[in-house]
């Protein structure tokens, strides 16, 4: 590779366990590659990394580093791409305060993270963090749509070694609670853009008295490209939030509220502070003005809330009075009194709906016992999927993972699809009137009367993305025979225009008999039931869905979704793989730190690995990355088949036990490949060093857990410490370098 040129593969810098894991893996990959030529950089998308690249101007020279994360939305755009994308932080309010408050501690004067700006400074330092926050890495290298599922041999082992499962009671109080009326699947309206009406269209309020803002100009929209408006209204939303408790209060269960605050970072931390409002109701009405005063903000939680008033004991005594009323509540970590409710991105629905299905319906409550919950969804346009499995487990008892198919997904997710893409044309309303979408021709496509503080939201899919879509489904159909469902409901506006590409599409290619149309309830009935009977299923579906199913199936089925495989074909060419389908855990970095001993599990990365180089192979005709690529397959199989998975409880292997591993199954299938007489040359002493080497390496990976280790950070960690950590085998490192 000339100098200068881009890596043959790029693997991200992404932040807590998948970051320390790297620490250990990606220094086994390089060694591998260089062997045969190829050379694996890094970007940096962790959030402690978009902070310093966003202000250089606040940095000294040494401490500036490159935006990465703009470098490699470029390149996802180009056939080049062949990208190794590891889960990253989507951070939080929360989140991005703390990252901010370990960078200057750390000697970086970045800028606080301004929460009511009123200079120009301030604001724009404010919009500059609001672009860092929430899911601000997915949409830019998502250029293509998502093929994401068990491979073949990770399935098999799930089914040879099912996990432990929840039982479910017939009479199990767990439910799922959504408003019933005035939500955004109320409200949406949708329409596909003509030639007539394609240009820049603006978002519009309308006041009572006819004066006209402009919420967003320059907003482009091409033709075919489905267009949706819709809103949620906050008083119905308050109704329901209050009903929803008292509900909780009487069926004497707990009070759970299941949000993707990280990804809908507008709309959702939003609704998320109107339960904190709606749980501290009275407090509220009594010190509403004292709190505004401390400066709460609801939507950053109750752990925010409580740091800020904490010295007031009035406040504080209003808060243990509503406490004792309320029902009991949903804990994400009873010991230390952490709740449902403190931070906005602790609690995220595509995890923490599975976990509750995979554990028979069960929470843990204050006292740290385990209870039946109210799961409190507010909005209907997925929450039916929840709540249908929820009956089909109470019906038919859990899944059996030993027998169960399974459900792959195809999800309609390029160029920022649906809800996922919505947060730049997310408004709460100014005041009561109108908003509207006015269209480059003057017309309006969507308009909605709102009243002050409704949360209002438009968003698209364009016309290529939808059309590859269909396209990869047909592909994914073809290739396994399977049963293939469009999760669409054709009662809901938005669903409503894409079956209008959806059904010509399948007729023109002759397979429409081989394919079905179900809205989310009726499809989620449909492919438990398959998957119950030893079948596969393949749920095609849009974005929300995509994120939301490769989550609840997989801990379903194989107890995490880290063992997916995650494959975006990218729409013009290149290739992006990440690594699992969950996130990037961060319990996990809490038990490395007080006790050194990481339980994540890198089979996604290795999944991933595999796929990076047969692309590799594939499109650069370079013949050793598809020998290294097999191998890793190889050595992948050989992790499943020695049960080398890391284990979760200290004092037993870990995620870098797995690591040795891989790197010696991963050596001993180059060493025994005839492909390439060089590289088993090259890899025949490796191999043999690393399984003569076994003993002394176990034992000194072995020898460090059980002690509290020091990271010299969280969301930036210090590089050497970290690799320390990482890599405590000596005899390991000599054979890697
Ligand atoms: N693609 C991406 O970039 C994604 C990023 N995120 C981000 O990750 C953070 C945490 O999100 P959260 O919803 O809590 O989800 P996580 O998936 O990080 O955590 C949920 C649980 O899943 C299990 N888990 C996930 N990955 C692994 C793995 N590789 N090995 C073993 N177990 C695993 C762990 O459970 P156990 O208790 O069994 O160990 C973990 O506690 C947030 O900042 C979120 O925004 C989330 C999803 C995707
Ligand atoms: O980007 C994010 O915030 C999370 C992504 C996610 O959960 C997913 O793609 O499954
Ligand atoms: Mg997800």
């Amino acid at each position: 590779m000339a100098e200068n040129q881009t890596p043959d593969i790029l693997y991200t810098k992404v932040d807590e366990a998948p970051e320390l894991a790297s620490a250990s893996l990606l220094p086994i990959i390089r060694k591998f590659a260089a062997a045969a030529g190829i050379e694996v950089g890094t970007k940096d998308i962790s959030v402690a990394g978009r902070i310093l690249s966003t202000f250089p101007e606040y940095l000294k020279e040494e401490q500036r580093i490159s935006d990465d994360l703009a470098e490699l939305g470029e390149l996802v755009k180009t056939p080049d791409a062949n990208v190794i994308k590891l889960p990253n932080i989507s951070a939080s309010v929360p989140q991005l305060t703390a990252a901010i408050a370990e960078l200057q501690a750390q000697g970086f004067a970045v800028p606080n993270y301004p929460e009511e700006p009123s200079t120009d400074e301030e604001k724009a330092v404010r919009a500059k963090y609001d672009a860092i926050k929430g899911s601000a890495v997915n949409p830019v290298l998502r250029e293509g749509n998502s093929d994401r599922r068990a491979a073949k041999a990770v399935k098999n082992y799930a089914q040879k070694n099912p996990h432990s499962m929840g039982k479910w009671a017939s009479d199990s109080k767990t439910k799922v609670s959504s408003m019933s009326d005035s939500d955004f699947f109320a409200n949406e309206k949708s329409a596909t853009i003509t030639a007539a009406q394609a240009g820049d269209a603006k978002i519009e309020f309308v006041a009572k008295d006819g004066a006209v803002s402009v919420l967003k100009a320059g907003w482009p929209l091409e033709e075919g490209t489905v267009a949706d408006a819709t809103f949620m209204s906050v008083r119905a939303l308050s109704a329901f939030l209050a009903e929803a408790i008292e509900d909780t209060k009487s069926d004497g269960t707990m009070f759970s509220l299941h949000m993707k605050a990280t990804m809908m970072k507008v709309s959702d931390p939003i609704i998320f502070g109107y339960a904190v409002k709606a749980w501290l109701a009275p407090v509220f009405e009594k010190f509403g003005d004292e709190m505004a005063a401390l400066g709460v903000n609801v939507n950053s939680g109750m752990g925010d809330l409580l740091e800020r008033v904490k010295g007031n004991a009035e406040i504080m005594a209003a808060i243990e009075a509503v406490a004792a009323e309320r029902p009991a509540m949903y804990m994400v970590d009873s010991d230390k009194g952490i709740t449902n409710l403190h931070v906005p991105s602790d609690v995220i629905i595509d995890a923490s709906m599975p976990a509750v299905i995979r554990a028979g319906g069960k929470g843990w409550d204050e006292k740290g016992q385990k209870g039946d919950t109210n799961c409190v969804i507010p909005d209907r346009c997925y929450a039916t999927v929840y709540d249908e499995a929820i009956n089909f487990f109470k019906a038919n008892g859990a899944l059996d993972p030993s027998t169960a198919g399974a459900v792959a997904n195809v999800g309609l997710m390029a160029q920022k699809a649906e809800e996922y893409g919505s947060h730049p044309t997310t408004f709460e309303a100014p005041a009561d009137g109108e908003i509207r979408v006015v269209l480059a021709n003057g017309e309006t496509l969507h308009s909605h009367a709102v009243e002050a503080g409704d949360i209002w939201r438009a968003c698209t899919v364009k016309k290529a993305p939808i059309e590859n879509w269909i396209q990869l489904a047909l592909d994914r159909q073809r290739l396994t025979g399977s049963e293939a469902i469009f999760w669409l409901d054709s009662a809901r506006a938005h669903d409503a225009q894409l079956i209008e590409y959806v059904k010509p599409a399948l007729e023109t290619a002759g397979v429409a008999d081989k394919f079905q149309i179900m809205a989310p309830r009726e499809a989620t009935a449909q492919s438990l039931k398959t998957i119950t009977a030893g079948a596969d299923s393949i749920a095609i579906t849009g974005n929300v869905l995509r994120d939301y199913l490769t989550d609840l199936f997989p801990i379903l089925e194989l107890g995490t979704s880290a063992k997916m495989l995650s494959i975006v074909k990218l729409m013009n060419g290149g290739g992006l793989f990440e690594t699992g389908a969950g996130g990037s855990a961060p319990k996990h970095v809490q038990q490395l730190v007080a006790e050194n001993h990481l339980r994540w599990d890198s089979m996604g990365e290795f999944c991933a690995l595999g796929e990076s180089f047969n692309f590799l192979a594939d499109t650069k005709g370079n013949a050793k990355a598809g020998v290294l690529g097999a191998a890793a397959e190889a050595a992948t199989q050989g992790i499943l088949d020695f049960n080398r998975s890391p284990s979760r409880k200290v004092g037993e292997p870990d995620n870098r036990d797995s690591h040795y591993w891989f790197a010696r199954y991963w050596a001993e299938a180059l060493a025994a490949q005839s492909d390439y007489a060089a590289l088993a040359a090259e890899f025949a002493p490796i191999a043999k060093a690393l399984a003569d080497g076994e003993e002394a390496i176990l034992g000194e990976l072995a020898a460090v857990q059980g002690v509290k280790v020091d990271l010299g950070g969280y969301f930036n960690t210090d590089p050497t410490k970290t690799a320390a950590v990482m890599r405590p085998s000596a005899t390991l490192n000599a054979i890697i370098g």
